[in-house]
């Protein structure tokens, strides 16, 4: 980790050329006292490994633990891609155990950003399928690049995959039933426009997004917490308690479902065609 170099090794390496294994995988700044910003650094696309998930749930509790923040936005290092989803290769002819860790660990991921009491505004300024998608709706608000070529959505079919039950709950919360009957069955990768109408995200931006989101974290970091929290609590506390009591029987789910030979053919031949591209 970047942490573990010497100072002067961190001052004189470029960041580009650091390997993931010497990289913090996020960074966390404080604009004003009340705002954090988390942003995920884990190049080339920001998937979510198991360490990439365990990072960022460490981080989310660090900045939790300082009272006076209010509001985190969620952005990424990467101009062009907030998150490229669930790591694919942690899903390719894994060993069982390792599958079963990385998946705790993405629950823990869901688990924690969907109910932190922080205040959390997404700065989607670049492509987010699936598991990007996961993190943009855990958020309490969704702001997104108005540049008519990204694309965000759940295309986990289109891996031979399936969104497991909990994401389903929360892609049908977020944009309703129909929408996301459809949406989920064919794969759907939304444009910004699309994903406005949608609700799928908030509000839509040309400029810089993040200058926008550190705008809206003010205006969410000023409403009074215990309010503001007790009124998450109530909105989100459901769908939070029935994965913690169904947490093994989702791994359980998971596993089997990936470690099927065909469900491994088709991600293999899917991993093929991305490095071909
Ligand atoms: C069973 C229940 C699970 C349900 C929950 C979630 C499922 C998931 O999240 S699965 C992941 C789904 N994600 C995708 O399908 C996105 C795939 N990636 C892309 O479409 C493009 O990479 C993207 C549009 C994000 C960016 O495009 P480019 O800028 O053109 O980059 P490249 O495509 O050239 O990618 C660079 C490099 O990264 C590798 N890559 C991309 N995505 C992933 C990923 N999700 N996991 C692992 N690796 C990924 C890609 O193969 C390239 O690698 P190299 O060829 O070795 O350079």
């Amino acid at each position: 980790m970047l942490s573990r170099l010497s100072p002067l090794a961190q001052r004189t390496i470029s960041p580009r050329l650091l390997s993931n294994a010497q990289r913090t995988l996020v960074n966390i700044s404080y604009p004003s006292p009340k705002i954090a910003v988390l942003e995920l650094d884990r190049p080339p696309v920001n998937s979510l490994s198991l360490e990439m998930s365990a990072k960022i749930v460490e981080s989310i509790k660090e900045i939790e633990s300082n009272p006076e923040v209010q509001a985190m936005v969620l952005k990424s290092s990467n101009p062009k891609i907030f998150s490229a989803g669930l790591d694919i290769t942690e899903m390719n002819r894994p060993t069982v155990a390792r599958l079963e860790d990385f998946w705790r660990n993405i629950q823990t991921l869901f688990l924690t950003l969907y109910s932190t009491r922080l205040s959390t505004i997404a700065s989607i300024d670049g492509h987010s399928p699936a598991g990007g998608c996961l993190l943009a709706m855990s958020c309490d608000y969704r702001i997104m690049s108005a540049t008519p070529s990204y694309k965000i959505g759940l295309n986990e079919t289109k891996l031979g995959i399936a969104a497991p039950y909990w994401l389903k709950d929360l892609f049908v919360t977020t944009i309703g039933y129909r929408e996301a009957e459809v949406g989920l069955a064919l794969g759907k990768l939304y444009s910004p426009k699309e994903a406005l109408e949608i609700k799928l995200v908030d509000e839509l931006v040309d400029s810089p997004v993040i200058d926008v989101a550190l705008k809206r974290a003010d205006e969410w970091a000023s409403i009074p917490e215990k309010g503001r929290v007790a009124s998450k609590v109530m909105l989100r506390g459901a769908m939070i308690q029935d994965l913690e009591e169904k947490r093994e029987m989702d791994v359980g789910w998971f596993r089997d479902f990936i470690m099927e030979e065909g469900v491994q053919k088709g991600i293999e031949g899917y991993l093929k065609n991305l490095s071909k591209k």
